[in-house]
């Protein structure tokens, strides 16, 4: 359980992988938050993802620019990718690699996980493009699972996401598989006004 007793420390859990706790200040937070709320009034909704074999998602899932589909990007654009999360994606490589190289996101995934909501071991295979993935995290703390690039197994790394933190993979990490087993719920800071976690990735799909 996360105690917050401990001063969490930025890491490298693998090669390209970097950790950045507490990233953004409580305020930026906050007003991250808003933002997942107000996408989710339209014209895009959070909806629960159907797998081929018929399985449900427990996340429930909004796209902004390019949106995934399993497992492919549609053509066309519902929602356009805001300017400044393109800017927070530069800024979040700029934080974990000293620079972003013309970082141009043309997709952004919202996750929410509400009460029992995980996301089990995969790939991020489907876009052309090498750069990046960018992943801040929102509201409560979770397990988030980096494992190798051949299969879903062994050996991984388990990181504490919290509420702020930034997470970026990408070089020899881009393809590893990773996700998140377990959600803490309540752990949210409570002036963030959020109930369970939300996460937003961003990458360039190349495509
Ligand atoms: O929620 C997270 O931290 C990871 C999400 C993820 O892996 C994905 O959307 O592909
Ligand atoms: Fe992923």
């Amino acid at each position: 359980m996360p105690e917050g007793l401990f001063p969490r420390e930025r890491s490298e859990p693998a090669p390209g992988a970097v950790h950045v706790p507490g990233w953004l200040p409580l305020e930026r937070q906050r007003e991250l938050v808003e933002a997942c709320r107000e996408f989710g009034r339209g014209p895009v909704a959070y909806e629960s993802t159907v797998l081929p074999g018929g399985g449900v998602m427990s996340v429930r899932s909004l796209h902004l620019g390019r949106r995934w589909v399993p497992y492919r990007y549609l053509d066309g654009v519902a929602v356009e990718l805001p300017d400044w999360l393109v800017e927070l994606g530069r800024a979040a490589l700029v934080e974990a690699y000293g620079r972003h190289r013309g970082y141009a996101p043309d997709t952004g995934l919202v996750n929410f996980y509400g009460d029992g909501a995980r996301m089990g071991m995969h790939q991020d295979r489907e876009e052309r493009s090498p750069a990046p993935v960018v992943s801040v995290s929102l509201g409560d703390t979770c397990v988030f699972r980096l494992g190798n690039t051949e299969d879903r197994g062994r050996p991984w790394t388990d990181v504490e996401l919290a509420s702020g933190d930034l997470f970026v993979f990408g070089g020899p990490s881009r393809c590893a598989f990773h996700g998140v087993p377990k959600v803490y719920a309540g752990t949210a800071e409570p002036a963030l006004g959020l109930r369970g976690r939300l996460n937003i990735t961003l990458r360039e799909t190349g495509l």
